[in-house]
């Protein structure tokens, strides 16, 4: 008995450890179940975060996946968890050191940045604050880095606008100073010596002292107005000419055709009574020659002699009608004198405009429309005749320094001074231009070289000792010139190039000085 109820006992102790073994097994199965989720779980996640770092990583994390999906026995994966777990550290050792390449980088262009010139001081703050940052991992590096890159686009922006906005200047400055002396000669070629002188001598002296584009734009636009105004009050005058013209001659036209007809009929009335006086003589021939008798014939002679009277007395009006006539035509003939002088005059006077139209007004030597068709003249009789022709620039050296220290008005009187003195120098068939603003261009056909030269040299010397005085200061103004000659293949082009840079060379050496290229 004691052996069974020995046996039982065993039996139970085993069942309840049985019981126990199965309660365990069913734990550790679920906990078994339950880590295998975690795990999916884990690496489902370190798949999506490492996708595209590492195409090994990937790949082996895709197959562990798959196999965490089959019926396996966990124990087998641990060899894949160990190769991934082997890849993971290899990674993280890698993104370790990319980071720290991304830190330099980042420091490196940021200092780059921050060398840059004309950089807004905000900027310049950000970029400190960005470079002084300790970041605590690779995201706060990739934040940075976009900062960064931000920085870099504004400063891209602001660089490429500014400098946009100086290349534009400087080129409405370029265009602004072009116009300007444009405008200028456009002045210098108008007429002077009208109403509007002082608006345009005003006007010419603000351009010189240099305008904004606004101002500049305001000018020209006076300027046009003037032109038109001009130019209409020339139509009116000129038609108002053509008008009391073409009346007159309508009037002589008429008074010419009454007197005309009037000759016609006084020709007539005078042949009728030439025929009247022939047809009376006639019958005193025939009375002469049949009548023996006074007596019987004195009352056809009487007859006769009214007639004759009457005859006579229409001669006396006729007369009168030819006097009157006589005045008619000598009438006339004053006002086609006078209708001649008139047109003399506009002709005159148009011819004198054609004139001042090659003038420069303020040294009122010639302009440099006058100069093209003169150096285009002798440049023709040169390669005719190939005599010497020298052509030679002269410039008023530091010109501009008189205007700033003396004011324009002074620049203007010494440039009409220069003007005269370079023309009391000159021979009578040398020609004299003004050029451009302080430069003058002469022509010397015909010339020996010593001649030249010396003439050359008496101009030089004759401006050098010029007594200018400006505000109680006694003032020395002086010329450079260029010169050269015709020579082969050359044409009016090229000469004035060449006087150019002959100038410049006599330029270069300074003031006062002559340059010649042959
Ligand atoms: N008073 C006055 N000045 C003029 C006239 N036309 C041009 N100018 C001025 O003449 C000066 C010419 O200057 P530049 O020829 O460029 O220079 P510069 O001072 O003469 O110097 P260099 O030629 O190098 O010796 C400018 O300041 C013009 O404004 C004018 O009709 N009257």
């Amino acid at each position: 008995m004691t052996d069974v109820n020995a046996v039982v006992s065993e039996v139970s102790k085993l069942k309840q450890r049985l019981d126990q073994a199965q309660l365990s097994f069913r734990d550790a199965s679920l906990k078994s179940r339950r880590e295998i989720v975690i795990l999916k779980r884990l690496i489902t996640r370190l798949s999506v975060a490492c996708r595209g770092i590492d195409q090994e990583l990937d790949l082996k994390l895709i197959e562990l996946r798959h196999d965490l999906e089959q019926p396996k026995d966990i124990s087998k994966l641990i060899p894949r968890l160990a190769l991934i777990e082997r890849l993971v550290t290899r990674q993280a050792a890698l993104t370790e050191q990319a980071s720290q390449n991304l830190e330099q980088h980042i420091h490196l262009s940021g200092d780059t940045l921050n060398r840059v010139r004309g950089l807004p001081p905000q900027l310049k703050r950000d970029l400190r604050n960005i470079l002084s940052a300790s970041p605590d991992s690779l995201s706060d590096n990739h934040n940075r880095l976009i900062r960064l890159l931000e920085l870099y686009e504004s400063a891209v922006k602001l660089l490429s606008n500014s400098t946009n906005q100086h290349q534009s200047n400087s080129i409405d400055q370029d265009v602004l100073i072009h116009l300007s002396c444009e405008l200028q000669h456009l002045i210098t070629d108008l007429d002077f010596t009208d109403d509007n002188s002082a608006t345009l001598l005003d006007i010419r002296n603000k351009l010189l002292a240099g305008v904004t584009a606004e101002r500049l734009v305001e000018h020209a636009l006076i300027i046009l107005r003037l032109v038109i105004n001009g130019h209409h009050q020339d139509r009116r005058s000129t038609q108002k000419f053509v008008d009391g013209v073409h009346s007159d001659l309508a009037a002589l036209k008429k008074t010419t055709h009454q007197a005309v007809d009037q000759s016609s009929a006084l020709i007539e009335q005078r042949h009728t009574m030439i025929s009247g006086v022939s047809a009376l003589s006639q019958q005193m021939k025939q009375g002469l020659k049949e009548q023996e008798n006074l007596e019987t014939w004195r009352p056809q002679l009487e007859t006769i002699s009214s007639e004759l009277q009457v005859l006579i007395e229409r001669t006396h009006a006729l007369e009168k009608r030819e006097r009157e006539l006589l005045d008619q035509l000598a009438y006339n003939e004053n006002k086609v004198i006078t209708l001649y002088e008139k047109t003399a005059e506009h002709h005159q006077s148009l011819n004198n405009q054609e004139r001042k139209m090659f003038l420069d007004h303020l040294t009122k030597v010639y302009n440099r429309a006058a100069f093209n068709d003169r150096l285009e003249h002798e440049y023709r009789r040169w390669l005719r005749y190939q005599h010497p022709l020298c052509v030679a620039l002269l410039d008023v050296d530091n010109f501009k320094e008189t205007n700033v220290n003396f004011g324009y008005v002074a620049g203007d009187k010494a440039l009409k001074i220069i003007a005269r003195t370079i023309h009391q120098c000159l021979d009578d068939t040398d020609f004299i231009a003004r050029f451009d603003g302080d430069k003058f261009m002469v022509i010397m056909p015909d010339t020996t070289e010593e001649e030249r030269t010396k003439r050359i040299n008496t101009i030089r010397e004759a401006v050098a000792q010029l007594p200018f005085h400006f505000r109680d200061q006694q003032v020395s103004i002086t010329v450079s010139i260029g010169a050269t000659m015709f020579d082969t293949n050359d044409t009016p082009p090229n000469i004035i190039e060449r006087t150019q840079k002959a100038l410049n060379t006599a330029k270069s050496t300074g003031s006062n000085r002559l340059s010649w290229i042959a």
